[in-house]
């Protein structure tokens, strides 16, 4: 189902409160100015169904990483709720945070990758320092790989990658705990047309197993060739594009 949303400025449809309870993730009435004062996002409403797949776009400094860093729990809204699966996460601290974000998979423009740290290294880092045992990392490992067409290069540093596949690696990383949402912040920002398009072909894969998929991008053409939904930022609020 498509995404709901609205915006006091906003010339789209109102928010349908029967169908915004069902939500996997919500923002209400959501504001975030930073501490320099920097006004980030202002009343932003948006309603994220399971299964979604949602792109948001719009220029350069509107306010798109910050939205997607409420949502993973790196900033806290200013005014408004954020809630993952019925969850506040400016509510919660300790074990009961960290329990939230793992349920949410974040990949970057940069990637983000350990430079001294194989592929196979760089995706179960995070599996082993969550406490997996040696053998559950290894069932995990692979189909990881498998899902971004990487087993060949398990044993490879970051360096001896293209970009393209350094970014497939931050995905199999983001997805090898298997969490219900995955965020991706401008995950084709780096890369060639091709590597492009193999990234969201990658992140439509992981949609259709039911993976929730936020994605923000620049890219006008990939938001066409992919067909999906699609939100805008401007000055701070959201707009329906399609
Ligand atoms: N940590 C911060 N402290 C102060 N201001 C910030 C901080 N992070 C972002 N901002 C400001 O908030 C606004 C929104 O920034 P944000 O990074 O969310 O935009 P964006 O749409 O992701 O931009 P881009 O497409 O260039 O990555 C900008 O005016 C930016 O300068």
């Amino acid at each position: 189902m498509a995404p709901v949303l609205n915006s006091p400025q906003s010339p789209t449809r109102e928010i349908d409160a029967s169908q915004s309870t069902e939500a996997l993730i919500q923002l209400r009435q959501v504001s975030k100015t930073y501490a320099n004062g920097s006004p980030a996002l202002t009343g932003i409403s948006l309603s994220v169904n399971k299964g979604d797949f949602l792109f948001i776009t719009g220029p350069s400094g509107s306010g798109k990483s910050t939205l997607l860093k409420l949502l993973y729990g790196a900033e806290r809204p200013s005014d408004g709720e954020v809630l993952i699966d019925r969850e506040n996460p400016a509510r919660l601290k300790g074990n009961k945070l960290a329990f939230l974000r793992r349920r949410i998979g974040v990949v970057f423009q940069d990637y983000k990758l350990i430079p001294r740290r194989t592929v196979a290294e760089n995706i179960s880092f995070v599996l082993w320092a969550q406490g997996y045992s040696r053998g559950e990392i290894q069932r995990r490992l692979q189909p990881a790989l498998k899902m971004v067409g990487l087993v060949h290069k398990a044993d490879c540093f970051p360096e001896e990658l293209s970009g393209g596949e350094q970014q497939r690696v931050s995905i199999a990383r983001a997805i090898v705990g298997t969490p219900p949402i995955l965020l991706a912040d401008e995950p084709t920002g780096n890369l060639d047309p091709d590597n492009s398009w193999q990234v969201i072909k990658i992140l439509k894969k992981l949609n259709q197993i039911g993976i929730t998929v936020l994605v923000t991008t620049h890219d006008e053409n990939l938001i066409r060739m992919a067909n999906h939904p699609v939100v805008q930022i401007r000055g701070g609020r959201l707009y329906r594009e399609r």
